[in-house]
């Protein structure tokens, strides 16, 4: 252990400015006991401030050693030289540096804040040390509101709000008038003898006689030291010791008032590209699957696990050749083969029958079907009233017909039991299809309709009557519900496979899955899922940008700030989480907002398309995750470079 508090040898602090190099230290050899009041006096440009930065560790010397009770500076790391820039020393500034957003409180508490303080506490110790220097009555007041003496008593009270064993004072009156200078000296002299350490810069050769010690410079180099008696050390009260940082709760509160409050539109503008990233790929995403589930809804409403065999219409030559190879197209020996296999859960036959249809004379436009089988339940079909056709009315060909809603809603009451004409034949109303309400746009290819316009009869009736047309296939559609929707795919290649055999290879058929139709479509979208993925990841990237250039610009506006904070007791890192911190808070409010818009405007625009609204829950966290992360990645750069930035040079910039 040292005799001496501090202790220097042959300081050197060089700056070199293209040829020429300034000496501001050129050899300085000191030692300064606890308990001094040291007077740094000597010319302008004699190197006082560059001195009391270096004994501050507010800067580095190019040359020689500085010990603080014989431990080597040299060798701290960034965060012991905040520790201690925290805890050990205290800074009054001619021009009192205080942070004009925070009230004269928070201005205060700021080093207890980077002591790892709790923010009530600190607040509390503040108003205690304001009190002290006579700001009792001013505690909730800005630095602008206050005067000169006032601010430098907030500053003195910032300096001493941690104990520290120093207090650096650099020209602390040569703001102020003679009156207020000798008030703001009266209290340095009380400290002083109170036990505190304390060296001045000043300018002032009456006020430098008052120290315990003078110290003269010139030229970088001290030409006088006078009057230093070793003083007896006074023993101070200190502060519990408590970890060193500040609380995260705090670097987020500094980065919302002092970086984004401030400048509202500007933070909003900001985050413009970011809202527009999260929620153009959250609309998107969820128009996409709102459509997707409606058509899988009215696939399903049309009947679910359905298989179709349709007939392919030949022509002339082509439709000779397959006769020829032995294919009569579609026929009831397919149906007859097919519904002999497992694994089904109904099925049904279809044949289109084309017919003018008539309603007491007048002409009703319409669609006659003739089907056999499960043709209600395989395509979903409810009666609202009467009958489906029974064995009875197929093998005895049977001349009734079951009609859909709006052929019904033509007819007048009572619907059942009144005769339609179907190709000058009298056909019996013996059922009514309920209403099918369902709207099908982009999917046509599926072969699905609804059946409002339907009349259907027995297929047999309609085969009875219309054998005679040799070339023409008997049925139009067989379609067959599996019980399982799994094996829809394979069920579909299997009957393929077996209908091709009865055809003789001939390939007058086609095979239609629905539901297969609309995962293909799904394939088809995907393209435009991963469109809307890249528009949206370079609509961040370009917000990214935004936040990157808007927190460099904040950088460079508050150098000084940062300056004033690095003199308080901030490390590197904190300066670098503060910037970061309010990048990421920019970035997250665009993603929150983000979302928030998204919600409005997919619930607003599918009540206006009638889709259903479905939000992919994880894309809502991976944008707000997506949009945290532009902010930590494009404010990296700037943080790093207020956290790199040097103290000294940040404290005297304007
Ligand atoms: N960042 C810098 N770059 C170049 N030269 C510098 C820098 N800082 C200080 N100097 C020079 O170093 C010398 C000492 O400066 P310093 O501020 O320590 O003097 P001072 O005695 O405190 O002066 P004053 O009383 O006018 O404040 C001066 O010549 C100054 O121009």
């Amino acid at each position: 252990m040292s005799d001496h508090l501090i202790k220097i040898r042959n300081l050197q602090r060089h700056y070199h400015m293209g040829e020429e190099t300034v000496k501001a230290l050129d050899g300085v050899d000191l030692d300064i006991q606890a308990g001094e009041f040291v007077m740094i006096i000597g010319s302008s440009g004699s190197g006082k401030s560059t001195l009391m930065h270096i004994l501050g560790l507010l800067d580095t010397p190019d040359g020689g050693t500085l010990e603080y009770n014989g431990v080597d500076v040299a060798q701290m790391k960034d965060e012991e030289l905040s520790s201690f820039r925290n805890r050990t020393v205290g800074f009054v500034f001619q021009q009192f540096n205080l942070l004009p957003t925070l009230t004269i409180t928070e201005n205060i508490a700021l080093p207890l804040a980077y002591a790892g303080g709790v923010k009530e506490d600190n607040l509390e110790v503040a108003k205690v040390y304001a009190t002290k220097m006579g700001l009792g009555e001013r505690l909730g007041h800005k630095p602008t509101e206050l005067s000169g003496g006032q601010n430098q008593r907030v500053a003195i009270a910032r300096a001493l709000v941690n104990t520290p064993d120093i207090l650096m004072a650099d020209e602390p009156t040569g703001a102020l008038d003679s009156k207020t200078g000798q008030e703001i000296m009266d209290i340095l002299h009380q400290l002083n003898r109170e036990g505190k350490t304390i060296i001045m810069v000043t300018h002032d050769r009456e006020l430098a006689e008052t120290g315990t010690r003078k110290i003269t410079m010139k030229d970088g180099v001290v030409i006088d030291d006078t009057g230093h008696s070793k003083l007896p050390e006074t023993k101070q009260d200190k502060r519990p010791e408590i970890g060193y940082g500040i609380r995260l709760r705090q670097l987020v509160m500094s980065g919302v008032r002092e970086g984004l409050l401030p400048h509202k539109m500007r933070s909003f503008l900001t985050m413009l590209g970011i809202i527009i990233g999260v929620s153009s790929v959250i609309c998107m995403s969820s128009f996409s699957l709102g459509s997707k589930k409606k058509q899988a809804d009215q696939i399903r409403a049309l009947g679910s696990n359905l298989v179709k065999i349709t007939n392919t219409p030949l022509k002339d030559l082509e439709l000779n050749q397959a006769r020829i190879r032995g294919s009569l197209g579609l026929s009831l020996k397919d149906y007859q083969t097919l519904t002999g296999k497992e694994g089904l859960q109904a099925h049904a036959a279809l044949r289109e029958t084309p017919m003018t249809v008539l309603n007491d004379g007048h002409l009703l436009k319409s669609r006659v079907r003739a089907t056999e089988g499960d043709f209600l339940r395989v395509n979903n079909l409810k009666l609202s009233e009467g009958r489906d056709f029974d064995p009875f009315d197929q093998n005895f060909a049977a001349k009734v017909c079951i009609v859909g809603s709006s052929v019904a809603s033509k007819i007048t009451e009572p619907v059942l039991g009144k005769t339609l004409t179907l190709g000058g034949v009298p056909y019996t109303i013996v059922g009514v299809l309920k209403n099918q309400s369902i709207n099908l746009g982009g999917l046509e290819a599926s072969g699905l309709k609804d059946s409002n316009s339907d009349i259907l009869i027995p297929l047999q009736t309609a085969l009875a009557r219309i054998n005679q047309q040799k070339l023409r296939s008997q049925l139009d559609e067989i379609q067959l519900q599996v019980k399982n929707e799994d094996l829809l795919i394979s069920a579909g290649a299997e009957i393929a496979k077996i209908i091709q055999g009865l055809h003789n290879g001939v390939k007058d058929f086609e095979i239609v899955i629905p539901i297969d139709l609309l995962r293909q479509k799904e394939e088809a979208g995907k393209l435009l899922d991963i469109l809307t993925v890249i528009i949206s990841s370079i609509s961040m990237v370009v917000g990214g940008i935004g936040i990157m250039n808007i927190m460099l610009a904040s950088v460079r506006e508050r150098v000084r700030e940062i300056g004033i904070r690095r003199a308080t007791g901030a490390s590197q890192n904190n300066i670098l989480m503060q910037f970061l911190a309010e990048a990421i808070i920019l970035s997250a409010t665009g993603g929150v907002l983000g979302v928030g818009l998204s919600i409005i405007v997919v619930f607003a625009t599918c009540s206006l398309v009638e889709i259903p609204v479905v939000f992919s829950i994880p894309l809502l966290f991976i944008s707000f995750a997506a949009s945290m992360s532009t902010g930590l990645v494009f404010g990296l750069f700037p943080a790093k470079n207020a956290a790199e930035l040097n103290p000294v040079e940040a404290l005297r910039s304007e």
